[in-house]
């Protein structure tokens, strides 16, 4: 049933989780993934390191590059401030409407702004469109070699500030060597690898957390 995997996830979660509820909605997307059929979900395990990290920032302004389902961005919404905005960019129009709609059960909608267009050309507009200045937080796991023109993009568009922390799934599997390489190496950037397993398999998997310095 549900002609999509994120339609059928949507549907499991919209009969498993309670409503209002995030942390039942997060699990009921783990379990369905873990046990009916995989997805491409940060998962649990990095999910915990993304939590760690969100909490460690305590971030007012949030952007997330790939919504997909909404995974990732229910874990970080469920951990902000009062008052923080989390941004998320997502170009598939029917993932967009997915991931509002499990936002909407876990009763998340209200930090998040979902923005349906490529990054590329959403990037440049978000100062203007949120009267906002820098980001604090930079959620990155959308097309692995959208991650280094992303991040050149973001530095071009003085979104970062010294202290902005990015977080990149899939650094190993399925990797972002290029991007990799850049934050490793730019005098810009301090670097830190966090090994993990693959979200739902025994397969090593890791995230890259790169501080902006200006
Ligand atoms: C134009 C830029 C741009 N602007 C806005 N939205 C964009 C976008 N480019 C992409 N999107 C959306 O982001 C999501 C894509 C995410 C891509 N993620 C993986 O490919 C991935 C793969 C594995 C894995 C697969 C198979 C394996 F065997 C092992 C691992 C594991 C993981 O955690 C993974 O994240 C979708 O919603 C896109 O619509
Ligand atoms: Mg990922």
């Amino acid at each position: 049933s549900g002609q999509s995997r994120p339609m059928r996830i949507l549907q499991f979660v919209q009969s498993a989780a309670a409503p209002g509820d995030a942390n039942s909605a997060i699990c009921a997307v783990d379990s369905y993934c873990a046990n009916v059929e995989w997805a491409m979900n940060v998962g649990d395990k990095k999910g915990q390191i993304l939590d760690a990290v969100v909490l460690a920032v305590r971030p007012r302004w949030v952007l997330e590059l790939g919504t997909y389902c909404g995974y990732s961005t229910m874990r970080i919404a469920r951990l902000l401030p009062p008052g923080a905005r989390l941004v998320t960019l997502e170009m598939n129009q029917h993932y967009a409407q997915v991931a509002k709609q499990i936002l909407g059960h876990a009763g998340l909608d209200t930090q998040v702004d979902l923005l349906v267009g490529a990054s590329s050309a959403l990037i440049p507009q978000l100062k203007k469109k949120f009267e906002m200045e820098t980001f604090d937080l930079i959620f990155i796991d959308h097309w692995k070699a959208s991650y280094l023109p992303d991040a050149r993009l973001l530095e071009e568009c003085g979104l970062l500030a010294p202290g902005t922390v990015l977080l990149a799934d899939n650094v190993t599997c399925p990797g972002a060597p290029d991007y990799l390489q850049y934050v490793r190496n730019s005098p810009r950037y301090r670097s830190e690898y966090f090994p993990c397993q693959l979200e739902y398999l025994q397969v090593e998997d890791g995230m890259e957390k790169s501080v902006f310095l200006g």
